[in-house]
C-alpha cells in the first residue's frame, strides 16, 4: 500500500513515536556483479524484522553523508570496501517501529571478500528472487529492477 508517497509496512499494526516522530534517513547499497545478479542479506538476529531479506546498509549517524554511511556499513556489516556510489532511488517507509527514508544506491566496484559480521545470510539473485521474506521496504527495489531489465515473470520471487 502507498498513501502519499509514503509506503505504509504491516498498517495494522500500532504506530511506536507518536504522530511527531522524526524520518530515519538510511543508507542501502545495492551491490550488482557484472552478470547482474544482486546481493541480498538476511536482518541479523535481534533486529526488527529479523530474518527478514534486504539490501545491506543502515541508518545516516549525525554528521554523515548519505554516501559516507553508505561506506561505512558495507565495511562494518559485509567487509567490503565499496567504490564509486550512485543514487538511485529514495523512498519513504512507515513501520510500526520507525518512519525511515531509504537512500537505495546502485555499487558496481567494490574490492575485499564478503564476510557477514553480524550472523546474517547472504545471496547473490536474480528476479525472481530465491528468497523469502523480503522486507516490505526492499519489495519495491524487485519492480525498479524488473522494469530496468524488462522483466515480466507473475512474482518477483519464486
Ligand atoms: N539496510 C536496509 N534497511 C532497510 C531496507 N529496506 C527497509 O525498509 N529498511 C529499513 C529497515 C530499518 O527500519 C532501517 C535500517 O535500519 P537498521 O536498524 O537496519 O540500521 P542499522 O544497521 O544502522 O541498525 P542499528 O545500528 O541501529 O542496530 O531501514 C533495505 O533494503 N536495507
Amino acid at each position: 500500500m502507498s498513501t502519499a508517497g509514503v509506503l505504509v509496512a504491516d498498517g495494522d499494526r500500532p504506530r511506536e513515536g507518536g504522530p511527531e516522530r522524526k524520518e530515519v534517513e538510511v543508507a542501502v547499497g545495492v551491490l550488482i556483479r557484472p552478470d547482474g545478479a544482486f546481493l541480498l542479506t538476511s536482518r541479523p538476529p535481534g533486529k526488527v524484522y529479523e530474518g527478514y531479506w534486504e539490501f545491506p546498509g543502515g541508518k545516516v549517524e549525525p554528521g554523515e553523508t548519505v554516501e559516507q554511511a553508505l561506506r561505512r556499513e558495507l565495511q562494518e556489516e559485509i567487509g567490503i570496501t565499496i567504490g564509486a556510489v550512485h543514487p538511485w532511488h529514495v523512498e519513504r517507509v512507515d513501520y510500526p517501529h520507525a518512519l525511515v527514508r531509504l537512500n537505495f544506491c546502485k555499487v558496481h566496484d567494490w574490492t575485499g571478500t564478503l564476510h557477514m559480521h553480524e550472523g546474517q545470510q547472504y545471496a547473490w539473485q536474480q528476479l525472481p528472487v530465491t528468497v523469502q521474506p523480503v522486507l516490505p521496504g526492499t519489495v519495491p527495489v524487485l519492480a525498479w529492477f524488473a522494469q530496468e531489465r524488462g522483466f515480466v515473470g507473475d512474482t518477483y520471487w519464486v
